[in-house]
């Protein structure tokens, strides 16, 4: 039998006026960008900790501690490559991710396309191996306030032979 194993992740940032807002590693317009000690996309974010999560391997403050400046302004791209890279040494890949982002605005629908294709060639992945979903949180709780974003990530790995 196949081994498999589930991992979840969540994240969210505030939105301010001076920063880009950057999501699936993909710059969208808008008038507001997320803050964070690296860029601050919190999609990629949640991600990370879902591939994390399912070898119970911690999460990604362990791995790129907030405090330490070598991470300050980092591409989160590249640090998803890194943890791909570690999921891969463990001896398991990517069987599918499936994820939600929680944004009042921007409309993302026209940029779900592009961050799908963004994150599935940094992880050498089919693009329909990557879901990326957005849903508003209907004016309720911080998100609903636009006072920030958050995205949710599942992810199934799969036993390499
Ligand atoms: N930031 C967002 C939020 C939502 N969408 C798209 O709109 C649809 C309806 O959203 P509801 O929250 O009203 O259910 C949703 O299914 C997304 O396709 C979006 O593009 N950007
Ligand atoms: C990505 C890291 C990198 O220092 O920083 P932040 O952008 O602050 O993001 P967060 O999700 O708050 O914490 C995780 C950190 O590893």
């Amino acid at each position: 039998m196949t081994n498999i194993r589930i991992g979840n992740g969540y994240d969210i940032h505030r939105l301010v006026s001076d920063r880009p807002l950057i999501l699936g590693g993909v710059k969208i317009e808008h008038e507001l960008g997320l803050l964070g000690h690296s860029d601050a996309d919190v999609l990629t974010h949640a991600i990370m900790d879902a591939l994390l999560g399912a070898l119970s391997l911690g999460d990604i403050g362990h791995y790129f501690p907030p405090t330490d400046d070598k991470w300050k302004g980092a591409d989160s791209v590249v640090l998803l490559t890194e943890v791909d890279r570690l999921v891969q040494a463990k001896g398991w890949k990517i069987g599918n991710i499936d994820s939600v982002i929680v944004a009042e605005r921007p409309k993302l629908k026209p940029h779900i396309q592009a961050m799908r294709d963004r994150l599935a060639t940094a992880l050498h992945l089919q693009p329909d191996q990557v879901g990326i979903k957005a849903t508003t949180n209907e004016t309720l709780d911080a998100t609903g306030r636009e006072e920030g974003i958050s995205a949710y990530a599942v992810v199934l790995l799969v036993e390499n032979r």
